[in-house]
């Protein structure tokens, strides 16, 4: 199976997400609300972007099957996880109309386009090559937290535990996976390699991700 060998491959990149500081801090609640606000921003308007990945998807697949896997990984994602922002946000005060108006950071833009590019130019699996570790690696980082005793009620962020180690985001970070093991089966290997590459990118994307929201970064240029 592909995701397989894709497991082997990003293992190592993935534990070390966990091991960054900003993860360290979500998962026993340490990090400063000022840097989750930041990652509460900036996901947001990234997740508008995701989700334009799965309509892309719904319309180039082949079978009804495969479209409606990736029309409910787009409702999950509009109407599950974005309510975790919005629940999040509207108990600082922060409206769902503020954070949609977030400007996307330097590394959210290049994160969000890498990904809309190769959708675009590729087929449905290029599509879900392109969301796979967002989907897998937190649901494997809200797993990993809740075992490390995230979901405690003194953590601030448990809610945040609970959504990407939960139920609903762990079938659909399963849909993905099986997805992606459908429409890699009896592929040659230079169409397999080149789907790798994009899934190994976009996990490098995630640590930088992760980099942007400790470092509150967002254009690092001097003052205009
Ligand atoms: C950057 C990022 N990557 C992944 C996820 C999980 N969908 C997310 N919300 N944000």
């Amino acid at each position: 199976m592909f995701t397989e060998r894709i497991w082997k491959r990003v293992e190592p990149i993935w534990s070390s997400y966990l091991e960054h500081s900003f993860v360290k801090g979500l998962g026993d609640g340490t990090l400063s609300n000022e840097k989750f606000q930041h990652w509460l921003k900036q996901d947001y308007v990234y997740l508008i972007e995701y989700a334009k990945l799965m309509a892309i998807g719904s319309a180039k697949s082949r079978d009804l099957s495969t479209m409606s896997t990736f029309a409910n990984l787009l409702h999950g994602t509009l109407f599950m996880e974005m309510d975790l922002h919005r629940k999040f946000a509207a108990s600082y005060g922060i409206s769902s109309d503020e954070l949609e108006a977030t400007d996307s950071a330097a590394t959210n833009t290049a994160y969000t386009s890498y990904m809309l590019n190769h959708a675009q130019r590729g087929g449905a699996e290029h599509v879900v090559a392109c969301l796979l570790a967002c989907a897998w690696s937190y649901n494997f980082i809200g797993k990993s937290l809740a075992e490390k005793g995230g979901l405690s009620q003194s953590n601030p962020y448990h809610a945040w535990v609970e959504t990407y180690s939960g139920e609903e985001f762990t079938d659909l970070t399963n849909d993905a996976i099986r997805l992606m093991d459908e429409l890699t089966e009896g592929k040659p290997e230079a169409e397999l390699a080149e789907l790798e590459e994009i899934i190994v990118k976009t996990s490098y994307y995630e640590y930088m991700f992760w980099d942007m929201c400790e470092n509150l970064e967002t254009w690092n240029i001097p003052q205009e």
